[in-house]
């Protein structure tokens, strides 16, 4: 109850609070004031007589907590409320604060019932959990805590106060050593705090103390391919392996298959950090290869990192870090490869391929099937990684020609 007073009085004020509404347009932006002010148009339609609305957020000292009530709560929502509620992303920040975003949603729920006020007073006898509710006065909107079931709080009322658009997207905020990992300890670290929750845990961070050195003195090159789920990368790395007598590897690295599908079920923290780790495992083994013969490496950091940034940012490709952004720097204590290269298609070439292949995709696959939005941001992420930069090939032509491309580009550098 501390906490959650704490966060009620004590940075409520600083703080500005962000509404995925649209997420083909800004967030919706507003503060909180002791005193009413006159809301404008734009937060008429959000704020309006069309039904209840609420706020949730998740606030707790445990990161891991924190992520998987986040999670759990998203599901419940989409489980328990009605047709006749809308849920939008939202969150809290406190301006280019890093690491400053609390992450929750914004209900309007239209029914007649009260429904989601049952639900969210059930939900909010989770101590890590805070509800708003807000009513309309007139001009006015002021927002107040949701007494939990069978407890009568003090409340205090505040009023809405519109804000200006955030310079970075909020979701920016948070993502080093939430959803992007710059060194293989602070990866460890979080699977380390979940050793108790995901006995799985152990049996990764084991595969990763087993690795040794993953320096590499003026080996074989070292070649990765990136690129979205049906691009051509295994079509095209196999066919490398065979043209340069290479060693193929992959990240996530073979080893941790039985745990993929355990990891890709936890939320972001959790599961950035399992494929984090598995490029640290990669990266070993590619410094043994690369001794032998040249090494073709499918999805690397890049994978990592793009798709992860992709995730965290919501709406459209102008929310992601800018160009430069210190977030698309390479981990210093991982292996650089020589080169990266990213296959590209058109959209429509790569359905077709998705279609042809007609294989299961992960969740993350078949949002991006829908979800044309996160696509544009995978790709353009790919694109902001520095020092490895990608240089980008047209995977559109016939397999021959793209392996012919890629030849021609590997020869002019190493002369293999
Ligand atoms: N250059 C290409 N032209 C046409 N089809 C291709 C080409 N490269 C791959 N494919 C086909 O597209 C599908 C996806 O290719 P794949 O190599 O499995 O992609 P990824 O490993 O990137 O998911 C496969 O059915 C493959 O046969
Ligand atoms: N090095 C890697 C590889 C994959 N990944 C994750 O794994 C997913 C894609 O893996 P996948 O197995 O479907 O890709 P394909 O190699 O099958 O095209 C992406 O959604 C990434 O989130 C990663 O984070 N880092």
């Amino acid at each position: 109850m501390l906490k959650r007073a704490m966060f009620r009085c004590g940075q409520l004020c600083s703080r500005v609070f962000a509404v995925e509404f649209d997420l083909r347009t800004e967030p919706l932006y507003f503060t909180l004031n002791s005193t009413p002010q006159v809301l404008h148009k734009a937060y008429q339609e959000l704020f309006g007589d069309d039904g209840k609305l609420f706020s949730l957020h998740v606030h707790c000292d445990n990161r891991i907590e924190k992520a998987q009530t986040h999670a759990e709560i998203k599901h419940q929502l989409s489980i328990a409320l009605s047709r006749d509620c809308d849920v939008f992303e939202a969150s809290s920040f406190i301006p280019d604060v890093k690491n400053s975003l609390v992450k929750g949603f914004f209900i309007r729920d239209k029914s007649t019932t009260d429904l989601s006020e049952d639900v969210l007073k059930t939900l909010q006898q989770s101590k890590s959990v805070c509800v708003f509710s807000y009513k309309r006065e007139g001009q006015y909107c002021w927002q107040e805590m949701l007494s939990p079931v069978n407890q009568v709080e003090e409340s205090v009322r505040q009023y809405i106060t519109p804000a200006a658009a955030a310079e970075h997207h909020p979701s920016t905020l948070n993502i080093r050593n939430s959803d992007v990992f710059y060194n293989m300890d602070e990866a460890y670290k979080v699977l380390k705090e979940c050793t108790d929750i995901i006995p799985e845990s152990k049996e990764v961070l084991k595969l990763v103390d087993e690795q040794l050195e993953t320096s590499r003195g003026d080996g074989f090159p070292v070649i990765v391919i990136e690129g979205l789920d049906a691009t051509g990368k295994t079509t095209l790395t196999e066919a490398l392996r065979e043209s340069l007598n290479a060693t193929l590897l992959k990240s996530p690295p073979q080893c941790l298959a039985p745990f993929r599908q355990r990891f890709d079920s936890e939320p972001p923290l959790i599961r950035r950090a399992f494929y984090a780790l598995g490029n640290y495992i990669t990266a070993a083994h590619i410094g043994k290869e690369s001794l032998r013969a040249p090494v073709i490496v499918d999805r690397f950091w890049h994978s990592t990192a793009a798709y992860a940034i992709a995730t965290a940012v919501g709406g459209r490709v102008e929310n992601l870090p800018e160009p430069g952004s210190e977030l698309y720097k390479w981990p210093e204590d991982l292996l650089k490869p020589n080169l990266v290269l990213l296959l590209t298609v058109s959209p429509e070439e790569r359905l077709r391929r998705l279609r042809d292949r007609g294989q299961d995709k992960t969740i993350e696959e078949a949002e991006l099937e829908v979800n044309q939005l996160f696509r544009l941001k995978v790709e353009e992420a790919y694109k902001r990684i520095q020092n490895p930069a990608c240089i980008i090939v047209d995977a559109s032509p016939s397999p021959q020609e793209v392996l012919q491309q890629v030849q021609h580009l590997i020869r002019n550098k190493y002369h293999l």
